[in-house]
């Protein structure tokens, strides 16, 4: 995951970088935000934090080590792509802006094009969460899952930029 994500920020334009919001997360952390964020207000919509499954055939995301929330960085500043990060709106949706031209279009179309040159897919729901080797990816990409819940982890991933 790392070295794809090195490897990403080293393809994007001069001063553009990533910043990582979140990545790894525990079990009790996906509980702790799946109750604290809820169940969406439509529904018809997708959970906007996966359940805290601790069956090992349908890990969350974020317990594989497989997904990463994201951003572009300009001159190492963070950039907010059209929402804040975790803002669960309809303008979360990866594509909400694919039918309005103009820079944060722009950004979010790099940040999409440069993940998934790398391999990533994108969730759906947050133009900020990709992932890497998880059940989606498996769906998306037609290949097998190469991830699955780490527990021997302890310590969150610590939030870095790589500029
Ligand atoms: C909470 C949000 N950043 C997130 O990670 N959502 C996805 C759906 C997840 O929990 O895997």
């Amino acid at each position: 995951m790392l070295v794809r994500l090195q490897e990403a920020a080293a393809t994007l334009p001069p001063r553009f970088g990533l910043a990582v919001f979140d990545g790894w997360r525990p079990l009790t952390l996906q509980r702790e935000l799946f109750e604290a964020i809820g169940p969406p207000l439509d529904p018809n919509a997708e959970d906007l934090v996966a359940p805290p499954s601790d069956d090992p055939t349908e890990p969350p995301p974020h317990l594989t080590g497989g997904a990463v929330d994201l951003t572009l960085t300009w001159q190492g500043m963070p950039l907010a792509l059209g929402t804040a990060f975790d803002e669960f709106t309809s303008l979360a949706m990866t594509a909400a802006l694919e039918n309005l031209a103009g820079p944060v279009r722009t950004l979010r179309r790099l940040l999409y094009h440069t993940l998934r040159r790398q391999g990533f897919v994108v969730l759906a729901e947050e133009w900020w969460h990709f992932e890497f080797g998880t059940r989606l990816w498996s769906v998306l990409t037609d290949q097998p899952a190469r991830v699955r819940a780490d527990r021997t982890m302890t310590a969150l991933i610590p939030m870095r930029s790589f500029c």
